[in-house]
């Protein structure tokens, strides 16, 4: 079994990586002080292996021979032996080690990456969602539609941000309008139930674009995600605009939900690839009038801001925030830190 070790800091300079299922994004943290430097972003499917791949559009590319490395996966991170979803790689900290020169290897998940970048957003890399700009110091919720569908809080206590990383994105969600009602029927459940994620991901808007139309009667034209944004955004077809209003209407709910849960006074942090490609539709009424419907709490509920995470590489800045300062975070390290 790995040895746990304390939140003490990585040694630099530190190789930080986010790891997706299509795209890797690598950069190099010099210091505790020095700005990230970056590298191009790669597809995953075009390296055997995720060590070839830092080997060959960094460690070649550099001078600097990184002496740790902070690597944020998507999936669960369990043994010595990593493997990704969505992506063919394994992740073998030890491997990596005795093969790549590092001292210690670090993973975190994905969205506890994202959590710890929505800790210090600045204004510009943030878009608000309703009137409220203000995200006092307190709780956060992290959610992210992409591939699949990514949640994490981080809830602030003890003047320190404690990710906590979940399969939020996997929790029942369930008709409520009239309208709901005559479209349900048409999903799909798995196993009995239908969840968040299979409405709430790119895969999720050709799922309800589809029940959109069996429930009209219509033939489905669109089977690609971005087909069906951007003709609903255009409202060039009825069924793809009704898609986009519902969709942002079930992300609005849900963003209720996860913020009355974390009670996060600090706000509902969209991120993800697709929050970013819809702004205009979540600027609509829709999202805030289904983020504040939760009698007895709508008066609070208005208090909470809601935002699109609009900074490139959040995940990556998340990392190098938890790189130069470890101790503002309560970040679990058992079986996720390997050294030499
Ligand atoms: N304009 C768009 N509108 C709606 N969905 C889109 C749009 N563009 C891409 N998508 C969908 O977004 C999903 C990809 O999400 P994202 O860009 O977050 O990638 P990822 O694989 O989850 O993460 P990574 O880039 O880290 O590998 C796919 O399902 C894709 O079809």
């Amino acid at each position: 079994m790995p040895k746990p070790l304390d939140n003490d800091k990585l040694t630099f300079p530190i190789l930080i990586g986010d790891i997706g299922g299509t795209n890797a994004r690598f950069s190099i943290l010099i210091d505790a002080y020095a700005e990230p430097k970056q590298f191009p972003s790669v597809h995953t499917a075009d390296f055997s292996t995720l060590d070839e791949a830092i080997q060959i559009t960094v460690l070649d590319k550099t001078s600097v021979q990184p002496r740790s490395a902070l690597l944020a996966i998507a999936g669960p991170i369990e043994g010595d032996e990593i493997p990704l979803t969505n992506c063919d790689w394994v992740v073998r900290p030890r491997a990596m080690i005795a093969d790549l020169g590092f001292a210690e290897v670090m993973v975190v998940n994905d969205f506890e990456a994202q959590a710890l970048a929505v800790a210090s957003l600045s204004d510009e890399d943030r878009a608000p969602i309703g009137n409220n700009n203000h995200s006092p110091v307190a709780s956060r919720v992290v959610l992210g539609p992409g591939t699949g569908l990514g949640v994490a809080g981080l809830v602030h206590a003890q003047h320190t941000w404690f990710p906590v990383p979940g399969e939020g994105g996997h929790v029942d969600i369930g008709p409520r309008s009239e309208r709901d009602f005559a479209i349900f029927p048409h999903l799909t459940p798995i196993e009995g139930r239908i969840s968040a994620e299979q409405l709430l991901c790119g895969r999720g808007i050709v799922n309800i674009y589809t029940a959109v139309c069996l429930a009209d009667g219509v033939e489905p034209k669109f089977t690609i995600p971005a087909d069906i944004t951007a003709t609903g955004l255009s409202a060039a077809d009825a069924q793809a605009a009704e898609t986009i209003s519902l969709f942002v209407t079930y992300l609005g709910r849900l963003a209720g939900d996860l913020a009355l849960i974390f009670m996060a006074r600090g706000g509902v942090f969209l991120s993800g690839g697709i929050s970013q490609k819809i702004i205009p539709a979540l600027q609509r009424p829709e999202f805030r009038q289904a983020f504040e419907d939760k009698a007895p709490h709508t008066a609070l509920m208005k208090t909470i801001p809601t935002f699109v995470v609009t900074h490139p590489l959040a995940a990556l800045s998340g990392l190098a925030a938890y790189a130069r300062t470890p101790a503002s975070f309560g970040l679990a390290t058992e079986g996720r830190r390997w050294r030499r």
